[in-house]
């Protein structure tokens, strides 16, 4: 029988913490038009002009402190376990391709080696549980514009979203029962954060998301596709396979690049909060990240940690990811029609 096809496809990293590497993953990544989406010749400016180069070296750090002597950047390796995970548990009639949007290893790659091998049948699953234009549009797109020159084109399917997968759920709940989460004072749930204006793009009725009262606060046929509203429903799922009431949890967004409104409330100003109101134990749940990466290992137990113990607080303590945890591999295969 014919070998079907499965792309995994992350986000990216740069291939080495130094500045000159993750200065070129930037500028690939931030050149996006999906990511800073904004008109092209005011992208360039401020991409090429004024983020990179600033951001570049203090970035450099940041991935020199996470950089494994082995195994380099926990995003590539976690994924990679997840490949080979996943491809041991869809046998032989499969084969599992791995990919990053932007550095390597590339989609184009990826495409090539299952043209090689044959493959007519490829679905690809972003590694992103909510959907974003940003993240598993720019994906979709890519891989639509990598084909579509070749004389036969195979047949893909691309997954949009699996933000209320239940055994993707039920794996966070379990990660975070090795914590022991009545110690903590209250429990955050961090999305990676998202400029305002590419949610309201995604509605394409114009009048609903950030304007309606409660807009995030229940899935409809309007927000369905929302980053926000999935983002709320993942942390519901997760809230309520922990039996936690609605006061012991935020929902809050990190991340926020440049001065434009993201989506709120910011992680930052929610955890000065949680300490001004004299809470000293924080559990906090990165959802949007199906692997540890900088902005999980970094951003949460590091940046975060220490704004809230110069506040006041005592701990922060990120629940792991997904990472290679066997039902997190049993919720991939079963994304696999
Ligand atoms: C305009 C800027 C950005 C948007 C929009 C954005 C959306 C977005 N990003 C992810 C997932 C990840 N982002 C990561 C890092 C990262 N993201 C941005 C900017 C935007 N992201 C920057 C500048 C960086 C680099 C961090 C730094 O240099 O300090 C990562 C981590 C990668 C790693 O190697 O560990 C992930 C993962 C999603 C899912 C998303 C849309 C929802
Ligand atoms: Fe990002
Ligand atoms: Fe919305």
């Amino acid at each position: 029988m014919a070998k079907k096809g499965v792309l995994l496809v992350n986000l990216g990293t740069p291939d080495s913490p130094s500045t000159a590497d993750v200065r070129k993953y930037l500028n690939e990544f931030l050149m996006d038009g999906r990511v800073i989406d904004v008109n092209p010749a005011l992208r360039t400016v401020l991409v090429k002009g004024i983020i990179v180069p600033f951001r570049a070296p203090k970035s450099a750090k940041l991935y020199q402190a996470i950089w494994d002597k082995e195994t380099g950047s926990p995003l590539l390796h976690y994924s990679l376990l997840q490949q080979a995970a996943l491809q041991q548990r869809l046998g032989d009639g499969y084969v599992v391709e791995l990919a990053m949007r932007y550095q390597s290893p590339s989609i184009e790659a990826a495409l090539q080696r299952l043209k090689d091998a044959l493959i007519s049948d490829i679905q690809v699953i972003p590694l992103f549980p909510q959907y974003a234009s940003a993240s598993t549009g720019s994906v979709q797109e890519k891989v639509m514009y990598l084909v579509k020159d070749w004389q036969t084109i195979p047949t893909i399917s691309f997954l949009n979203s699996f933000h209320d997968n239940e055994l993707m759920i039920e794996t966070f709940a379990d990660n975070a029962q090795r914590h022991n989460p009545d110690s903590y004072d209250h429990i955050l749930f961090s999305f990676h954060g998202l400029p305002q204006r590419q949610l309201k793009k995604c509605d394409h009725t114009h009048s609903y998301c950030l304007q309606a009262d409660g807009c995030c606060d229940a899935l409809n046929d309007t927000n369905k596709l929302c980053y926000s509203a999935q983002s709320h429903d993942t942390a519901r799922l997760i809230a309520a396979k922990m039996n936690l009431p609605g006061e012991k949890y935020t929902v809050c967004f990190q991340s926020r690049l440049g001065s434009d409104p993201w989506v709120q409330p910011y992680t930052s100003e929610v955890i000065a909060q949680l300490a001004k109101d004299g809470k000293k134990r924080l559990l906090v749940f990165c959802p949007a990240f199906v692997s540890d990466c900088l902005e999980t290992v970094f951003e949460v137990t590091h940046e975060y940690g220490d704004e809230f113990k110069a506040l006041g607080g005592e701990h922060v303590q990120l629940v792991e990811s997904l990472n290679a945890e066997p039902k997190w591999i049993e919720a991939l295969a079963g994304m696999v029609s």
